[in-house]
């Protein structure tokens, strides 16, 4: 089965003030469809400049990046853009939720934005079963305000899921949640790759980490498997 994301030899270096920097020297990655794969790594390794060259925010320098069959190594921004409205889903640790909008609202927004018109009656059932997904279809017409955390960010994942992306980017959505809420998070999370959308998940936290299918470890700017952890 063809990858849903390889990334071979990917380098990135910053250009600043002062020396050239590597921040990733080599990065090595394949994600299929229905696959989660979690990044750790310390502070400043490069975790979240790898997500977004994965979400096409940025460009490598040097190696490759394919999508499918399709090269994407050195896309133009416009098509950048278009692709990945597409074909990613994007969670962060803050929620970036409207606060006037309601849930449904909120999530109703990625469809406004990215797949052009759509029927009312179509909108609403997709914003219902992307709510639905991650358990919180009974919040639809409440307002972020009066939302917990966990429920707030399930609505900012529902909103990454309603157009169905290939890809779902998530870095450190658990980061401003407690333990409990957090695990909640990554259970919705993670519900979306029994759908066959591969996840990608940036997260300092061990035990999020050990959820997903793969636990990788970015170091050095190379990623390579975890170590397994001690004395659990
Ligand atoms: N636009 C930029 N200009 C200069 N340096 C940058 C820029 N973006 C990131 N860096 C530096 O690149 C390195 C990697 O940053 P990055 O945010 O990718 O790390 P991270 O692993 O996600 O860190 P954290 O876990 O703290 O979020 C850091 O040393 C950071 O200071």
């Amino acid at each position: 089965m063809t990858p849903l994301i390889q990334l071979n030899g990917v380098t990135k270096t910053l250009k600043g003030q002062g020396a050239p920097r590597d921040i990733l020297s080599g990065v090595d990655l394949t994600v299929h469809g229905g696959e989660s794969v979690a990044i750790l790594g310390r502070s400043g390794s490069g975790k979240s400049t790898l997500l977004s060259l994965i979400g096409l925010f940025d460009r490598p320098d040097g190696g490759q990046y394919l999508l499918g069959h399709r090269d994407i190594t050195r896309l133009p921004e416009r098509k950048a853009a278009a692709l990945r409205s597409a074909e990613f889903g994007f969670v962060f640790q803050r929620f970036f939720l409207l606060k006037h909008l309601t849930a449904a609202q909120n999530v109703a927004m990625a469809l406004v934005n990215g797949q052009g018109w759509l029927p009312r009656r179509k909108r609403r059932a997709k914003v219902m079963a992307a709510l639905e997904q991650v358990g919180i279809a009974h919040l639809a017409k409440q307002r972020p305000p009066r939302m917990s955390g966990g429920e707030q960010q399930r609505v900012a994942i529902a909103r990454a899921l309603v157009r169905e992306p290939r890809v779902l980017l998530a870095d450190e959505p658990t980061g401003a949640l407690d333990t409990e809420t957090g695990r909640l998070v990554i259970g919705a999370l993670h519900a979306a790759t029994e759908r066959g959308c591969g996840l990608i998940l940036v997260t300092h936290d061990r035990e999020h980490a050990d959820r997903m299918g793969r636990v990788l470890q970015l170091d050095n700017g190379v990623l390579a498997p975890a170590t397994e952890r001690v004395g659990v």
